[in-house]
């Protein structure tokens, strides 16, 4: 059973169409990038599933059930406007919303003291949020969408504002969840995180599904390019989009640019040169990262690197 199903989803401000006929479905243990530019809808998105808004046509089923603010206690979300109260310790805050979510106090303490000591701020736990650094505070929110272990985790461009070794944190957290079974929604504009940690991803654009799919699957959207030193001719293989040579032949082996046809493996053309006797010195697939997937799916807007 899926945690999380979206079907036909509508969401219109006015003349804004925010999101557009948006389908997909997020299975328990699955890390699930949810990418596109700014004002795809993906925050619109996020807030229906939680109730916080409600879409103008289309459904959600949440858990098996229509969104509902009650379901708060299977939910952890981190908004990607964060926000804490500043008076209140770090501590009090995770304990606070671990209340919210129907946990005691206890248990909510104890949760929430192991996450500051993964955080590396169990030091800090009775510090104010306003004496926190922007970071910190943010570690604290997370701690607060993680406290009451929920099976659907859905964090709101989660790495923006976080130095490298906290990006790294929470990475580990992510896959931490999945592991435990939760399903895991994040957004971003960084392609790396969403390269190293999404099983799936959604690229959206306006509003409208681009793609679904693995990385390998998004991948296969885009022609292979490959650099090949090659005696032959190389323009007319099959397989073979285009092909511009690079400088000047050396000793009758030139260099080329390869552009495969979409769909072609790189392997095929291989294969193919083996079996028809053509020799080759060099061959170097150049694999299409989520980076340029994005820009070509999506547009360059939007991606940072
Ligand atoms: N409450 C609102 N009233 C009117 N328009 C809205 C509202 N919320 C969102 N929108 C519009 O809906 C579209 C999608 O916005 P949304 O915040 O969902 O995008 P996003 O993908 O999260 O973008 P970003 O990456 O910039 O955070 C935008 O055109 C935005 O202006």
């Amino acid at each position: 059973m899926s945690v999380l199903e979206v079907s036909n989803l509508v969401k219109r401000f006015g003349d804004v169409l925010a999101v557009n006929d948006l389908s997909f479905e997020v299975a328990p243990g699955e890390i699930f990038g949810f990418l596109g530019g700014n004002g795809a809808g993906k925050t619109t998105t996020l807030r229906m599933v939680l109730d916080i808004i409600r879409p103008t046509s289309g459904s959600i089923s949440v858990l098996g059930a229509a969104p509902d603010r009650r379901q708060s206690s299977a939910i952890g979300f981190l908004p990607e406007e964060r926000g804490l109260y500043a008076a209140m310790s770090a501590i009090d805050t995770i304990i606070y919303f671990g209340r919210l979510k129907g946990m005691d106090t206890a248990t909510a303490r104890a949760r929430g003291m192991q996450l500051l000591e993964r955080f590396d701020l169990a030091d800090r736990a009775k510090s104010e949020i306003g004496d926190m650094s922007k970071g910190m505070a943010q570690k604290v929110q997370l701690a607060t969408s993680l406290v009451n272990q929920p099976e659907l985790l859905m964090l709101d461009e989660p790495f923006s504002g976080l130095d490298p070794v906290n990006q790294g944190l929470l990475e580990n957290e992510i896959l931490r969840a999945s592991q435990r079974g939760a399903a895991v929604i994040f957004s971003t504009h960084v392609m790396q995180h969403a390269e190293r940690l999404c099983d799936r991803l959604l690229l959206l654009r306006k509003g409208r599904k681009r793609f679904e799919g693995t990385l390998e699957e998004a991948r296969a959207q885009l022609p292979a390019h490959i650099a090949v030193v090659s005696n032959h001719k190389v323009t007319a293989l099959p397989g073979v989009h285009s092909a511009d040579p690079v400088g000047a032949p050396v000793d009758g082996w030139q260099e080329w640019q390869v552009e495969l046809d979409p769909g072609v493996q790189p392997e095929s053309v291989l294969e193919h040169c083996s079996t028809s006797g053509i020799a080759l010195r060099r061959w170097n697939e150049h694999r299409a990262s989520l980076h340029d997937i994005f820009v070509e799916l999506v547009g360059g807007e939007g991606v940072e690197e």
